[in-house]
């Protein structure tokens, strides 16, 4: 019965135009799915030249070091394609490599793993990371405080070609958000930490929608249907389905626990156990091929559970085989691997992907996005204006704090005075703004931080550059930066009674502005080198602490001990700058009470900063600004480079990585020595 419930969705795949004959030979263990390759083709979606992806891998391994100083490998020696018009499902148990082979042939594995075997596009070797496809991970990373229209919208516009209009760009956001059935919700903010909003499955599908917006090619879903309920994951997964036939495009999804009607939807099955092909081909023939093999279907079970149950072996059950008696999962798994390697599907297998490979075609074009740079950044400073409006950890919690601060700086050294104890006094007030008040700017990284994943997704996904990032969320902090110098500025300005003078006051908060931008920009960099936000939270304040310690206030420039300190820390800690500045702008042109008794001597302003601060005064308080800004300039530009370098250089070292690990022949011969099976 299970048999024929599958030859007839195999006729179900016929009517979507992939005419899929299959008999089963008497003494095969698979049924044979007789010139496949043929008939697509016919179906006039597989024309490898304009209309779409074939991807194909061969002998595909991945390893990760086990810590013994060996390697464990978590891939072995997958064969497999992907054709346009198809939807190829990946399936196994949980931790069995679906993940790490949808990575692997995204281009995207983790730096501690190696690669070796083909994976080819077209018949071409190219390197699939930054725009050449689209993929939706596991993890739904999006900006919690848009509403879905909002996310969906600005996604559009980032990634839809300048040709297309607005409306018509607001029109394919409209439709991907309602074939996600994303409707009723397409108000609601996402949310995340401290703000509930969409609901996991929903978060899921607003992740999609982002993706398939612009019909990529060759499109990668990882658990696409995780927190859907079976209605909603058939919904989604025939929509999807429907890209790829309509449009001639490649998708490959990995799927957990696909209901009948969703596993139906898909016209080939890669199904893994521990990094091993158990089955690979037509979703209608495995369950045939698992009958054949003594694992029948139970009647009225789905198969795909069937498939699953008979070899998951984390909760190791022995299992009933046809009238033979029992086996263990890790028996029926061996049986199964073996049986296929040495089934007629395998070749099959092996001969599609050679004649992909001979027949070559286009290679994938690098980036499928065509907002033109102007609008992206133009899309991306509104993006993150609102998110940051929105996001009260970014701006409006330091802004609260930073008046709290002014408040306490204006009481503790409220009307200062000229007397001699106000020139030190001075100087601390000063030290403390340039010094903790733009510490506190670091606690900005969090939210900094989710940002950065955010485009971290988007430009794996090529939706734009990181050009288009800085340039946006420089130009969006720009009006919260600005508020929070002038205001608190203003406080704690007024309160202690400094230089008086519109232009000494601008220069205050100009200065507490661009040190600000300076530490948000340092943050940048540490955040493009530092995994982890409590990481780069940590190695941010210890660079700012060693930069105030060598600044030249806590020592003097002149008692600063040479090596490190003095040369160069001195002159690359942007508080020197910043302390020189300042009090450039407080000290010059006043006079203070001397603390000769009696006298009526007055110290001049710049003598103060002359032998008191040891000041260099040859040059103006405004080069000190410029000196700053050229810094705000510099680092900005850093984060660009280590980020271009990164994504050009982690390639490389894969490709150097990727020789064959030494023990992969061994484990072929014999793959329950494989440590994974220990
Ligand atoms: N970079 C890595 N370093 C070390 N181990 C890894 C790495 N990537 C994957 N693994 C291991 O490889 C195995 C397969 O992981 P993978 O995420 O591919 O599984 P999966 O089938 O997608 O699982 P799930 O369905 O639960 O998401 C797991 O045991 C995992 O711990």
């Amino acid at each position: 019965m299970a048999s024929l419930h599958n030859f007839n969705s195999a006729s179900t795949h016929t009517n979507l135009g992939i005419k899929n004959s299959l008999e089963v030979e008497p003494n095969s263990i698979m049924p044979r799915h007789r010139d496949v390759h043929a008939v697509t083709i016919e179906s006039g979606l597989n024309n490898d030249g304009d209309a779409g992806i074939s991807l194909t891998w061969e002998d595909l391994w991945v390893t990760v070091p086990d810590g013994k100083g060996s390697s464990r490998p978590i891939i072995q020696g997958l064969t497999g394609y992907a054709r346009p018009g198809q939807l190829l499902a990946i399936m196994g148990p949980s931790g069995c490599g679906k993940s790490t082979l949808l990575d692997a042939l995204a281009g995207r594995l983790g730096a501690n793993t190696r690669q070796a075997g083909d994976i080819l596009i077209n018949g071409h070797k190219q390197k699939l990371a930054y725009g050449t496809s689209a993929y939706v991970t596991q993890d739904d990373t999006l900006l919690t405080t848009l509403t879905v229209r909002e996310a969906v919208y600005y996604s559009a516009q980032l990634q839809l070609p300048n040709s297309m209009s607005k409306s018509e760009k607001k029109e394919r956001a409209d439709m991907t958000i309602r074939e996600m059935g994303l409707q009723d919700s397409e108000n609601t903010r996402i949310g995340g930490w401290g703000a509930k909003g969409l609901s996991g499955g929903q978060k899921r599908r607003v992740s999609i929608c982002i993706e398939i917006l612009t019909r990529p090619k060759l499109l990668f879903l990882d658990e696409p249907t995780s927190g859907l309920d079976s209605a909603a994951s058939y919904y989604v997964m025939s929509r999807i389905a429907r890209l790829d036939q309509r449009q001639g495009r490649t998708i490959i999804a990995s799927i957990h626990q696909p209901s009948s009607e969703v596993f139906e939807l898909f016209h080939n099955l890669c199904l893994l156990s521990s990094g091993r092909t158990v089955y690979f081909g037509p979703t209608s023939a495995a369950n045939e091929f698992f009958t054949s093999n003594g694992f029948p279907c139970p009647t009225l079970q789905n198969p795909s559970d069937h498939f699953l149950k008979t070899i998951n072996k984390d909760f190791d059950e022995d299992i009933e085989e046809g009238s033979t008696g029992k086996k263990s999962t890790e028996e029926v798994i061996s049986i199964l691997v073996k049986s296929y390697k040495s089934s007629d599907g395998y070749q099959q297998v092996q001969r599609q992907v050679s004649e992909i490979c001979k027949r070559e075609g286009r290679t994938l074009e690098k980036s499928r996005s065509h907002a033109s740079f102007l609008t992206q950044c133009l899309v991306l400073t509104k993006r993150s204006f609102v998110n940051m409006y929105r996001d009260l950890g970014y701006y409006w919690l330091r802004l609260a704090i930073y008046v709290a601060l002014a408040l306490g700086l204006g009481t503790i050294y409220y009307d200062i005075g000229f007397s001699y104890s106000s020139i030190q006094a001075r100087g601390a007030m000063l030290a403390f703004v340039a010094s903790f008040l733009t510490f506190m700017t670091i606690g900005g990284f969090p939210s900094f931080v989710e940002d950065m994943k955010v485009f971290e997704r988007e430009r794996l996904n090529g939706h734009y550059g990181p050009s288009a990032f800085v340039i946006g969320n420089t130009l969006s902090s720009l009006p919260y930066s600005f508020l929070i110098s002038l205001i608190p500025g203003a406080i704690a300005y007024y309160l202690t009674g400094l230089q008086k003078g519109c232009e000494h006051f601008i220069y205050f908060a100009a200065m507490l502005f661009t040190c600000m931008m300076l530490v948000e920009s340092l943050m940048m960099i540490v955040a493009s080198i530092v995994p982890n936000f409590l990481m780069g939270i940590i190695t941010g304040a210890g660079i700012q602490g060693l930069m105030i310690l060598g600044g030249g206030f806590f020592r003097l420039p002149n008692d600063l001990p040479k090596p490190f300190w003095r040369y160069p820390l001195f002159y690359i800690a942007f508080h020197r700058y910043a302390y020189q500045g300042m009090f450039k702008n407080e000290y010059e042109g006043l006079r203070f009470a001397s603390n000769q008794v009696g006298g009526h001597e007055t110290i001049n302003g710049e003598d103060v900063l002359r032998n008191m601060w040891e000041v260099d005064m040859d040059y103006s308080k405004w080069v000190d600004l410029a000196i700053l800004l050229s810094m705000v300039v510099l680092y900005r530009l850093m984060f660009l480079v280590i980020i271009k370098t990164v994504e050009n250089v982690k390639p490389a070292i894969r490709a150097l990585m990727s020789a064959k690990p030494k023990q992969a022949a061994q484990i072929m011969m014999n793959p329950s020595d494989s440590p994974i099976h220990t």
